[in-house]
């Protein structure tokens, strides 16, 4: 019995564990975590909320399990008569709270959501491989080589169900009086040092997941360097105030306008490079966004603008130079750039059991809209976006046109200040596109909207500004009136 209890509770916990693992890892590989905190999710509140899921699932397991092993019920499992189930309750909660925090430590190394929760399985056994070799001589151990093995959660565990099962044989059971104290003569291991040890590898395993979250973000966010904690960039958030002052001398010439009498750009992009491998998919870009207009990225497909657009928004880290989101740096203080960001990616990143008004609700709220002004929001954006028909319908059921619209909508919603739309319109029939430019065109004051698409005549109606870019670099910026005029070829009928 002192081998198979861990052994079935290992079981017993197995399901939970590679599930949570699993569906950390699908909102990371499917984007959801890295939009949900580009619109504002605090770092903190995500894994707050994993934790609140599991710790619910989990106290349904150990409750069940506590009442099979010490309840009478004459089956094989009954082993436990003496125990105070409360006691042993609480070593099952300490458990779980060890248990959480491996899943959690698991999903940060993996993007692939299978791959996390395959080897997350392995390691869950693995962890108790310790317990299995040492379990024929664990009286001669000594108690150094009993603490360390027990950094490994699951062999913690199986050493406490080991001293509580030599309590029973010595027939007092598990109490809280004796929790701190051996079954073994000689021995100063007990339940409670496990339960310390529970804790200290709770800590353990979520400094490892935070840190090296940091570090190895995986396929989208901005990796931090090893070193993040000495930096000053990480305890103080750095705001530049944009205004005349930051005006930089931009060069005219035949194909590059002079810039707009606007004072506050909502972005400033220097220099800004991206390489992929040995892909140059944006190269030494510079360029202004300017508050109230829409500048429109113009480029055939390859020509760099989702790449730009990651950048700006931290999905992907630039490879040189940076860029201001509304004074903040992209490269030091991507939390400060994702506090007025709206985005709508190029790929729909919704939520399959989500209806439109609960999206709207959720990214709403995660953008600071009080819980009063919500209702209001919803019913302005389900309105605008023509969306009234389906605002209770689950994203999943939505057509491809009307999954782009609510992804604009979350993109507006919440009065998000620098609002990224990544094609917008792309699969939209003709009458829908209007619609939506004629939404943008209102929605446009006091923001500062970045448009990519690759339709000349949606620059054209849509942008303030348009920005052409090739093979990574920026070809022309101006207004289309301008471009039109240094740039156009054929015929001209003036009327
Ligand atoms: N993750 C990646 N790994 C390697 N190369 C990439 C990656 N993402 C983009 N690229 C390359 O970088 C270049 C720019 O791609 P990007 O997606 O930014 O273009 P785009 O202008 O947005 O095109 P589209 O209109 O098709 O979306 C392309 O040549 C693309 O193949």
């Amino acid at each position: 019995m002192e081998r198979l209890l861990p052994m079935i509770i290992l079981i017993s916990f197995f399901y939970t564990c590679i599930n949570t693992v699993k569906f950390i890892t699908i909102e990371k590989e499917k984007q959801l975590k890295e939009a949900m905190k580009i619109m504002g999710l605090p770092n903190w509140l995500h894994w707050t909320a994993w934790f609140v899921r599991c710790l619910i699932l989990l106290l349904i397991t150990i409750s069940l399990l506590v009442f099979l092993i010490s309840a009478n019920l004459g089956t094989d499992l009954s082993v436990i008569e003496y125990a105070d189930w409360t006691v042993l309750w609480f070593f099952f909660l300490t458990f779980i709270l060890v248990t959480i925090c491996f899943c959690f430590m698991m999903s940060v190394f993996f993007n692939k959501a299978n791959t996390a929760a395959g080897i997350a399985g392995l390691m869950w056994f693995l962890f108790a491989i310790p317990f299995n070799i040492a379990v024929q001589n664990y009286d001669e151990m000594a108690m150094g080589t009993k603490m360390a093995s027990s950094l490994l959660s699951n062999t913690a565990m199986s050493f406490g169900i080991m001293n509580i099962i030599r309590l029973e044989a010595n027939q007092v059971g598990l109490q809280w009086s004796n929790l701190f104290s051996s079954p073994t003569m000689g021995d100063d291991f007990s339940v409670g040092l496990v339960m310390v040890m529970f804790l200290v590898d709770a800590l353990l395993y979520l400094a490892i997941a935070l840190y090296f979250e940091q570090v190895m973000p995986g396929e989208f966010g901005v990796a931090k360097p090893w070193n993040f904690l000495f930096t000053r960039d990480f305890w103080k958030r750095n705001r530049i105030e944009d205004g005349p002052g930051m005006r930089q001398k931009m060069e005219s010439s035949a194909y590059f306008e002079q810039e707009p009498n606007i004072d506050r750009a909502g972005v400033r992009i220097v220099n800004l490079r991206k390489v992929y491998g040995k892909k140059v998919a944006v190269e030494g870009l510079n360029l202004n966004m300017f508050d109230g207009q829409i500048t429109v990225l113009l480029g055939h497909n390859g020509a760099g603008k989702t790449t730009t657009m990651s950048m700006l928004t931290g999905m992907f880290s630039p490879t040189s130079g940076t860029a201001l989101v509304n004074g903040y740096d992209i490269r030091k203080d991507i939390e400060g750039v994702r506090f007025s960001l709206g985005l709508c990616p190029q790929h729909n990143v919704l939520f399959n059991e989500l209806t439109v008004a609960e999206h709207l609700k959720f990214f709403a709220q995660l953008k600071g809209v009080p819980g009063d002004k919500t209702a209001s929001e919803i019913e302005k954006y389900v309105t605008l976006l023509e969306l009234t028909d389906k605002r209770n319908a689950q994203s999943h059921t939505l057509s491809g046109g009307m999954k782009r619209k609510l992804g604009v909508g979350i993109a507006l919603c919440g009065g998000s200040r620098v609002v990224l739309l990544d094609e917008p319109t792309s699969g939209m029939d003709p009458s829908a596109r209007r619609a939506l430019w004629d939404l943008i065109q209102k929605e446009k004051v006091g923001r500062t909207v970045i448009l990519s698409t690759h339709f000349m005549d949606e620059a054209d109606v849509l942008g303030d500004r348009i920005a052409i870019m090739a093979e990574g670099k920026l070809r022309a910026i101006g207004s289309p009136f301008f471009l039109k005029k240094s740039l156009g070829a054929g015929y001209r009928l003036i009327c």
